[in-house]
């Protein structure tokens, strides 16, 4: 016996190792595939921000809305594992029609390295990320829910492991894709899950389960309303209305998945909070200093997962159960959303020590001066009716000046003074340019944001006496000035050149500023010294390491929220339902992203910090609601409800017994005449 069992738990090891390692290259292959999707949407199909950030989301979201299709399929038509196989295939036809649709060359005729046809390329890429969506989506519920019925029932602690093993290979497959291509992925996904198809677990499908679903408690609404007068007697549940018509089991079933689904309608706000953590919180690292921004974002995340599942599976959790404490499945995640709610008052804090350093930006109705002068000498600027202004040669006023007016007048003295009237730009900020000749002086327009991805805006300002060349800018014309060319952080050379003549000039670099580089007529003599530098805007100083507290409070959330939300959501559901509870739970994921795309629609609060305090609050609120909710959620066996109601029909425990042990024999004896079957091939 104690050999037999040896085996048996060698084998379930095997099969659970080709699940998990299913399910880590179809995250490897997802998660690649989303990291590029909005660099693809805003540098190959040169949509906007805006736009590539909607579609972006509204992709995720339906990734996590599709669950439910895949759910529906599984449970009432072809079982999990063949779900599995044809929308992977599905899915695999996905990432190959995005791919094509990245290929240029399909419709430039011209070859001049800009597709002909964008309309092509989006609609096949539409195309691509639906038939994902599709993919990526159905198969999740199954997957984890395929997992879960490996394991008997009372195997639950180490069906609780195989869902910290599974969280464990999603965020492995998600680390690895930032560094491997994906496409291959989805190839080796399927391969690796039919490998271990003679020895899985496979639970038939029981009819068109969501249909009769759906029509019991349409008929238990019904027959309720029907019966509405007082001279009836009440019912302890109104789903028993349905008792008339349909089987007290199905009826037992959808009171379970029905509880556990009213205790999701708060979920999506934990959701909400997490999925800015690809938005909000990727813009606020560009404001910071630190030369491991992208790096940071798209690893931090599933390294704490790694770090995290174990220390608190194997130490934390065990720790409070040893103190006595009940530390149930519902607490668990009612913490985790505390945590994210922490997450973001972390990242409120950071946000105002940031605003600190952020230059004072123009308001919409405000608009920003700065004056740079390379005339010869030292000159008194006078912008009307009471700004003055004495500026230095190769030099700039201090800071901008802000007016609440566009129109202004400006005058020099020089002799004769020089005046000339400017309008300036509303809500933005400019430069007023004072050439050699200060007659022709000109206005040119500045960056009024942080540059992204903690990049600098640099610009040149021509004092020489004839067209200068400078590396990698188009040439500028005396006295004129280059628009702004976004460099990265470290040290940068440039080479200024005009005719035979030629000087190098170098610069190191921080995050996020702004720069003018005045460029005088001396510079080929004295070696590109002479050349001076208005800062238009000062570099980020606030560093990105402080964003590790909030990353690492929001990973613990959900570490608590999410690993245990999966766990539950299995446990919690009827054998013949599993994938759709967990379709439901994927569910509050969708909902949770579907908000994001309306808060950032609707705009945001005038400051970032309050922003995030409101959503922190939010959550607060949100997680007493579920936490009392929580209070009078009472856990349940499904298998001993159904067990207990099957009893209640007449089927006497002892053939139930006998059916179970004959079920599991014939399954025996079916893996072991296929493991025959294999060695024989
Ligand atoms: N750290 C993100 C993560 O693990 N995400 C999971 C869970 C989910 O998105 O619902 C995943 O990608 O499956």
């Amino acid at each position: 016996t104690l050999f037999s069992n040896k085996k048996k738990k060698r084998k379930k090891i095997c099969y659970i190792f080709f699940i998990v390692v299913n399910e880590f290259c179809e995250r490897f292959s997802y998660y690649g595939m989303r990291a590029v999707l909005v660099l693809y949407f805003r540098y190959f199909l040169l949509w906007d921000d805006d736009l590539a950030t909607s579609i972006y989301h509204a992709f995720v979201a339906l990734c996590y809305l599709t669950p439910i299709l895949g759910a529906i399929i599984a449970d009432s038509w072809l079982g999990k594992f063949k779900t599995i196989i044809y929308l992977s295939i599905v899915y695999a036809i996905g990432q190959v029609t995005m791919a094509i649709s990245t290929i240029h060359d399909i419709t430039d005729a011209n070859r001049d390295g800009t597709p002909d046809n964008f309309t092509f390329h989006i609609a096949l890429s539409m195309l691509g990320l639906i038939l994902i969506a599709l993919g990526t989506g159905g198969i999740k519920p199954c997957v984890a829910a395929f997992g879960g019925d490996q394991f008997q029932e009372h195997q639950s602690r180490q069906l609780n492991t195989f869902f910290s093993v599974f969280y464990l290979c999603i965020n492995a497959g998600s680390l690895l894709s930032t560094l491997i291509t994906p496409l291959k992925s989805v190839a080796s996904t399927l391969m690796v899950f039919i490998a271990g198809s003679g020895m899985y677990v496979k639970t038939d499908p029981e009819g068109n389960i969501m249909w009769s679903v759906c029509k019991c408690i349409g008929f238990a609404i019904k027959n309720r309303f029907r019966h509405r007068s007082s001279s009836y007697p009440k019912r302890e549940h109104w789903m028993d209305w349905a008792n008339e018509k349909y089987d007290k089991l199905l009826i037992a079933q959808i009171k379970m998945v029905l509880k556990v689904l009213f205790l999701y309608i708060p979920l999506p706000m934990f959701w909400t909070l997490f999925d800015q953590k690809g938005s909000r919180w990727t813009l606020q690292a560009t404001t910071m200093s630190g030369d491991f921004v992208s790096i940071l974002i798209s690893t931090v995340n599933p390294i704490l997962i790694l770090t995290l599942v174990p220390i608190m599976d194997r130490l934390i959790f065990p720790l409070i159960q040893k103190c006595g404490l009940n530390f149930s499945p519902l607490k668990r995640m009612t913490v985790g959303m505390l945590f994210a709610a922490m997450a973001f008052v972390s990242a409120a804090l950071v946000q105002i020590e940031i605003d600190k350093t952020l230059p004072n930006f123009p308001s919409s109705s405000e608009s920003q001066l700065k004056v740079v002068n390379t005339y010869s000498t030292t000159l008194n600027v006078t912008i009307s009716p009471n700004e003055h202004l004495l500026i230095e040669s190769f030099g700039s006023s201090a800071d901008y000046v802000t007016f609440d007016h566009q129109d202004i007048t400006v005058s020099l003295n020089t002799n004769p003074v020089i005046t000339k009237a400017f309008s300036l730009i509303k809500g933005g900020r400019q430069t007023l340019i004072i050439p050699s000749d200060p007659t022709v002086m000109y206005l040119k327009e500045d960056v009024k944001s942080k540059p992204r991805e903690g990049k600098n805006a640099i610009r040149f300002v021509n004092g020489y006496t004839a067209d200068l060349n400078i590396t990698n800018l188009d040439s500028i014309e005396p006295s004129a000035t280059t628009n702004y060319t976004l460099v990265n952080q470290g040290k940068r050379d440039f080479v200024l050149r005009h005719g035979e003549q030629w000087c190098e000039f170098s610069r190191k670099f921080g995050f996020g500023a702004s720069y003018t580089f005045l460029i005088p007529s001396t510079v080929f003599s004295d070696d590109c010294e002479s050349i001076t530098e208005v800062e238009d805007m000062k570099p980020n100083s606030v560093h990105m390491a402080l964003q590790i507290p909030q990353y690492f409070l929001i990973t613990t959330g959900e570490v608590m929220f999410s690993v245990t939300g999966l766990q539950f959501s299995y446990s919690q559901a009827p054998k013949n339902m599993k994938s759709v509870l967990q379709a439901g739970w994927l569910c509050t994921n969708a909902v949770g992203n579907i908000i994001v795309l309306i808060v950032a629609e609707l705009g945001k609060l005038p400051k970032q910090w309050a922003e995030y305090l409101l959503f922190a609050s939010l959550l607060v609120a949100v997680s007493i609601i579920f936490s009392i909710m929580a209070y009078f959620y009472t856990y349940i066996d499904p298998a001993e409800i159904e067990a207990q109601v099957r009893k209640e029909q007449g089927l006497e425990p002892e053939e139930m017994e006998k059916e179970t042990l004959e079920m599991e024999e014939k399954d025996e004896d079916q893996k072991n005449e296929q493991g025959v079957k294999q060695t024989k091939i």
